[in-house]
């Protein structure tokens, strides 16, 4: 294979006992997104105990491979101990040493490499200003927020420029409007150093607002790489399309680029014949069924659910059997409001539906 720049990982097999957690795990994360040359992030996304946080410890050094190697712009590290990959790491919490300060906190890993002290001073004083940490420079890491504690470990493990970075579910710990915020500060942080990160999240907005490739991990393997835009557009398959939020499965007929369902058709980039769609909420227009547009499908409101974004219906198709077609979907959730019991046409939003196939 032709060398290439970036972390490699062939073949990688992980075992905890008996219990084969990675599975010739294969995956190319690359230093840099290609059109734009900015560092580039890969999001590990996939649901609990499929293997990521494994996966991001085995690349740290911290799990032994059975077979497999893992290469860094062509060095094999599989047998590098983790203190010598150049990596950094930040985990979901409690990793500060809590009698330190801030500062001091930051300078571990420099004073660990011997950088002098004035190169220290400089450095540290440089990532407190990126990291908007500077007023709290003599705190001790036991008084600081959720939110600082995990800037104070980014700043940490950015110190001593590693080649790559490593996040392990870095906002887990801290509360929705924080993880947003933070999310898109990190993501900058991150461009600003020109750092490669791979990173671990269940949280499908989290990985697209940090980064810019979604690695989705299924039973200790990768099932699709892409980034976030292409692959809510095109799952590979449904199990893909429903972890990526698809709350309906429909069949489709393509005849010269245009696929029909009972909801209406869509323009797609398909070979004549069957495909399948991922519906989500927001993949649903809803109507007044008394209205005089015809398109979509006939159906009743059977539930209205109020979420902060807005009302969420369920509603049911009317006249349509369990089998009768429509990939058997004979229920659908859309992003509308409207009372139980009132009478609907649904039709498809064609640029909000996903194309099952990859
Ligand atoms: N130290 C360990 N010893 C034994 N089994 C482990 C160990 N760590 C993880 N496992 C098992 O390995 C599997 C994968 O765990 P892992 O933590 O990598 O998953 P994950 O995708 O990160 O999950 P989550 O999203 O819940 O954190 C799980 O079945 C878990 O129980």
């Amino acid at each position: 294979m032709a060398e290439r720049n970036g972390l490699d990982i062939d073949g990688v097999r992980v075992d905890y006992g008996s219990q084969t957690v990675l599975h010739d795990l294969t995956l190319h994360v690359p230093v840099g997104v290609p059109a734009t040359g900015a560092a580039s992030a890969t999001a590990l996304l996939g649901p609990s105990g499929c293997g990521k946080s494994t996966l991001i410890r085995a690349i740290a050094g911290l799990e032994t491979l059975h077979t497999g190697r893992i290469r860094f712009d062509g060095q094999d590290v599989s047998r590098v101990p983790p203190h010598r990959r150049d990596f950094g790491v930040v985990f979901q919490t409690g990793q500060l040493f809590e009698s330190q300060t801030v500062s001091r906190n930051i300078a571990y890993g420099l004073r660990a490499r011997r950088w002098s002290r004035r190169d220290i001073a400089a450095r540290v004083d440089e990532l407190l200003t990126l990291t908007r940490l500077t007023v709290l420079r003599d705190r001790p890491a036991t008084a600081l927020s959720g939110g600082q504690a995990q800037r104070v470990a980014l700043a940490r493990a950015l110190a001593p420029r590693p080649r790559l970075l490593l996040l392990d579910e870095p906002l887990s710990a801290l509360d929705r409007r924080l993880r947003d915020e933070l999310a898109a500060e990190i993501r900058d942080i991150l461009q600003a150093t020109g750092t490669p990160t791979v990173l671990v999240t269940h949280d499908h907005s989290e990985a697209a607002a940090m980064a810019d490739r979604i690695a989705v991990m299924r039973d200790g393997g990768i099932v699709q790489v892409l980034p976030p835009d292409e692959l809510w557009r095109r799952p590979r398959d449904p199990w893909v399309a429903e972890f990526l939020g698809c709350t309906a499965i429909v069949d489709a007929d393509v005849r010269d680029g245009l696929a029909t369902t009972r909801f209406g058709a869509l323009p797609v980039d398909r070979a004549d014949g069957p495909v399948q769609l991922g519906l989500r909420p927001e993949s649903l227009r809803v109507v007044a069924a008394s209205g005089a547009d015809p398109a979509g499908v006939l159906a009743e409101v059977i539930r209205v659910v109020s979420l902060p974004t807005g009302f969420r219906l369920r509603v049911r198709l009317v006249g349509v059997g369990a089998t009768d077609g429509a990939g058997e979907c004979t229920e659908v959730d859309a992003v509308a409001d409207g009372p139980v019991g009132a009478r609907v046409r649904v039709g498809l939003d064609a640029e909000r539906v996903a194309v099952i196939g990859g």
